[in-house]
């Protein structure tokens, strides 16, 4: 008989606009700022197993999963915290690395998935902390989590998973584009590249989604991390009146409203959104007695 196994789901974030704020306490580390939690995000398997493995999948537009690596160092290390072993499949169909929060939605969605499946008895906010702490202490995000913990268009107006969040709902379709990857933690482990978004992030709050993308496209002008590439389709949408700022971080663009969509197509796959109504959520699966 298969092993018990429990299957959990979490959304991805892009991040319009971000702060680092770094304290001594992981739970109150993490960063302020704005973004979109998304429909798409990652699904997560967890199966008992002596020994604690990961494979990552990657889906395509048909559905189709295709593996694309065989360890994760921060699922590992969210195993050794939980205190257990597991087998840990992950399928994405949105690009890792590319600005979508995918190793956040991968941390929550396995925290949920091993809580359930080894009945430990944690709340769903225990199993957010947790996963917030070793996505910081990675640094392969700061404020991911704190958002994919609910639904919504984010403002996180102070750090960590019980920070002052402010969630928008809103219907519009959102649309994004990848040119390539960034790699998160060569950004936020640089001390020039954090000194100028630490001066580009926005003095104001937004307080509408398409204020939001407004702050968005502020911060990443005043950051500098525009390329030259994420610059032309930028461009585009300027001209067509489609409100877009760069994902971050990664070298991609999102976009919202219908038109958005016709000219992110002419640069490449078009990801096309919503926001989630939710946070990390079990989709099935049978505990262990
Ligand atoms: N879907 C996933 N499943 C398992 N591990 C993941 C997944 N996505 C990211 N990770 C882990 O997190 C690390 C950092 O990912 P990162 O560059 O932050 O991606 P993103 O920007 O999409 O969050 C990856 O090298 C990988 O080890
Ligand atoms: C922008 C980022 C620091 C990284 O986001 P990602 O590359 O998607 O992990 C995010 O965690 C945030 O704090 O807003």
């Amino acid at each position: 008989m298969e092993s018990a196994s429990v299957t959990a789901f979490c959304p991805g974030h892009i991040s319009g606009y971000f702060l680092p704020v770094i304290h001594e306490n992981p739970d109150k580390s993490g960063s302020i700022g704005g973004g979109l939690v998304l429909s798409e995000g990652v699904r997560v398997v967890a199966r008992q197993n002596p020994i604690s493995s990961v494979k990552i999948f990657k889906s395509d537009k048909t559905g189709l999963p295709e593996q694309i690596g065989d360890t994760s160092p921060v699922i590992m290390d969210l195993l050794k915290k939980m205190s257990v072993h597991a087998a840990i499949e992950t399928t994405c169909y949105l690009p890792i690395g590319s600005g979508y929060g995918m190793s956040a939605a991968a941390l929550l969605g396995t925290a949920h998935a091993v809580n359930s499946l080894f009945n430990l008895g944690l709340s769903s906010h225990d199993c957010i902390k947790i996963a917030h702490q070793v996505e910081v202490m990675h640094r392969t995000g700061l404020g991911d989590v704190s958002a994919c913990q609910s639904g919504g268009a984010v403002i996180r107006k102070t750090p960590g998973p019980d920070g002052e969040i402010r969630r928008l709902m809103n219907l519009r379709p959102i649309y994004a584009i990848t040119l390539g990857p960034i790699k998160t933690s060569s950004i936020l482990t640089s001390p020039s590249w954090m000194d100028k978004i630490s001066k580009a992030f926005p003095d104001y709050i937004p307080e509408t989604v398409d204020e939001l993308f407004l702050a968005s496209r502020e911060f990443a002008e005043k950051s500098g991390l525009i390329s030259e590439e994420v610059r032309t389709v930028l461009k585009v949408c300027d001209d067509n009146r489609v409100l877009a700022s760069m994902t971050m971080l990664g070298c991609g663009v999102f976009a919202i409203g219908k038109t958005a969509e016709a000219i992110l197509n002419m640069f490449g796959e078009v990801y096309r959104l919503t926001l989630s109504p939710g946070g990390p959520r079990i989709l099935h699966g049978e505990r262990c007695s």
